[in-house]
């Protein structure tokens, strides 16, 4: 397979990395000024690894000596994920937290022994898929090690196979540690898609994906991850899980969604039988422009409440569209309104008729049909956009995401709520959203922010992050739609989901992993 390791201070390929267009360095001295550039140190200073040679021992015995790494090429790139604070902390140089060493199983029966030794030690086990979470979930014990004996970061790189296809029933069994593009590079020798194409498709992972519950872009269409998983087998420190024996049951809750969206906490999991569909033949994508945000949201609960979705829906609020179809000269031009981006994928009478469908109630709802050119641009540009916040992260500009989800009825109070908390908690920001993910009974916000780094921008963007969490949860909204728990949104989980859903997570916590060495600190209160 073709994994590349993602540069340790940036997003994505070490070779794909650029300077900022000069078109955009335009923009950001239009918007923010000039700004102190924010440097990377080329210094790599880890501590060293703290694990005793025994302890060490008993990793090599369980994958090989080949596959237990302690030094700190490997370390460091596997500390930390990529949210902005991540890469910021990366670029100050700080690794403070970098485990003690990379152990890298082959197989479900090597985590397994995995497991059994770190639990016997109380040593602590960050499972790694693709290492893109932004929400501190790979954060792991600090420094101090709360106690345990060390840290390990269980790297499931190797387990990268597509283990069975089953074209009568369309499911595939693929391991954890395969790619996006990997997965769907086997899946296509048998005509086959899985559709789940997140932003960091190219290095996120089938585990990464199933333990955060991700949602990719292609959401409308396929759905998200976590629907699309039949079964999956799990290895925790107390047995296996081996669930999804039938397409749908009636034997009690079920248990498949205890792994899914677990991040870690609960056990390993070391493969994933997923629904797949044949891959498409045709694929459109067409812009469409909106007079505004409420009138593009309205077209979009209409498809969406008469089942008339396409495999692709977005839409971008004024601020977005304006970014993104900016040019520096045109600023301040007549309003650009709201840019949607409609997807079609499938047969070619599939796409034929469904985007004659489509078109028809969008026109009829006031939209005006930009044609293929914007949604091609789009498609294009799709995973080119988290290199663009290492650019402009150089020159000094502040860039992050956050995400959430609520009902048709409060879109709007839950868009003004976020937006004004964020723009009156970072002086200077310009923030962007555009909702995601839609479903009948409701859709996810999307928000980018832009603002100057000044002198300490972790603690900027920790204010504001604040500010925001507590405005939707206040909102009534979900502290996050796709990207997860993690250690950052753990404070507002209880708001979400309860002190008995609280207490039932802690318990199935305590039954599966009851010396707490599965991603300390992650997703559970
Ligand atoms: C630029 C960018 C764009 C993104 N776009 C999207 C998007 O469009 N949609 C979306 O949903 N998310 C998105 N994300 C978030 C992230 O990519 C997803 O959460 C993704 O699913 C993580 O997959 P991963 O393989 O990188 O997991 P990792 O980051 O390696 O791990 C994520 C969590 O899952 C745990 N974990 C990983 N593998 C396993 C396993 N096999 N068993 C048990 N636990 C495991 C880890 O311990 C960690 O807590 C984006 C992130 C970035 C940086």
């Amino acid at each position: 397979m073709s994994t590349v390791e993602m540069h340790p201070q940036r997003w994505g390929d070490p070779a794909a990395a650029t300077d900022l267009p000069d078109s955009a360095r335009g923009l950001v001295e239009l918007a923010f000024g000039s700004a102190e550039p924010i440097p990377a140190t080329p210094d790599m200073t880890l501590p060293s690894s703290g694990l005793a040679p025994d302890l060490l021992a008993g990793f090599r015995a369980a994958v090989g000596d080949d596959h237990v790494l302690t030094d700190d090429a490997t370390r460091r790139l596997r500390t930390r994920g990529k949210s902005t604070p991540d890469l910021l902390r990366a670029r100050a140089g700080d690794l403070s937290d970098a485990p003690d060493a990379v152990v890298r199983p082959g197989s479900h029966d090597e985590v397994v022994a995995v497991l059994a030794h770190a639990n016997a030690h109380r040593i602590a086990v960050v499972p790694f898929g693709g290492g893109t979470c932004v929400t501190g979930g790979l954060a792991g014990p600090g420094p101090g090690r709360d106690g345990f004996a060390g840290v390990v970061s269980l790297d499931l790189v190797r387990m990268a196979r597509l283990l069975a296809v089953d074209p009568v029933s369309m499911t595939a069994t693929l391991e954890p540690g395969l790619r996006g593009p990997d997965a769907e590079a086997l899946l296509a020798e048998h005509g086959m898609t899985l559709g789940h194409f997140p932003q960091s498709f190219e290095h996120a992972s089938i585990g990464g994906f199933a333990a955060t519950r991700s949602s990719g872009q292609s959401s409308a269409g396929y759905g998200r991850f976590d629907a699309m998983v039949v079964g999956l087998t799990a290895a925790t420190p107390t047995g296996e899980l081996r669930l999804g024996s039938s397409p749908a049951n009636a034997a009690g809750p079920d248990l498949r969604q205890l792994l899914l969206g677990s991040e870690g906490a609960f056990g390993v999991i070391t493969s994933v039988t997923v629904r797949v569909r044949r891959a498409p033949a045709v694929t459109r994508y067409d812009g469409w422009r909106w007079p505004s945000f409420g009138a593009g949201r309205e077209a979009m609960r209409a498809l969406a409440q008469s089942e008339l979705l396409p495999t692709v829906i977005r839409l971008s609020d004024e601020t977005e569209t304006a970014i993104n179809l900016a040019d520096p000269e045109k600023i301040g031009a007549e309003s650009a309104g709201c840019l949607m981006v409609v997807g079609h994928e499938g047969t070619t009478e599939q796409v034929t008729t469904r985007h004659a469908a489509v078109a028809a109630v969008l026109a009829g709802l006031g939209g005006e049909d930009l044609g293929e050119e914007p949604g091609r641009a789009w498609a294009e540009g799709r995973f080119r956009a988290p290199y663009l916040r290492d650019s402009l992260l150089d020159v000094g500009v502040l860039v992050e995401t956050l995400e959430t989800a609520t009902f048709w009825s409060d879109v709007d109070h839950v868009y003004d709520e976020v937006k004004q908390a964020l723009s009156s908690h970072l002086a200077g920001a310009l923030v962007l959203c555009h909702v995601s993910h839609v479903y009948e009974t409701g859709a996810s916000l999307y928000f980018t922010v832009a603002a100057p780094a000044g002198d300490d921008p972790l603690a900027r963007w920790a204010a504001a992050k604040v500010a925001a969490s507590e405005a939707m949860t206040a909102a009534g909204a979900t502290i996050t739609h796709h990207h997860a728990v993690g250690t950052d949104h753990r404070p507002w989980l209880e708001r979400e989901i309860g002190s008995v859903g609280v207490r039932a997570l802690r318990a199935v916590k305590a039954e599966l992993d009851p010396v707490g060495i599965l991603n300390p600190g992650v997703l559970v209160p």
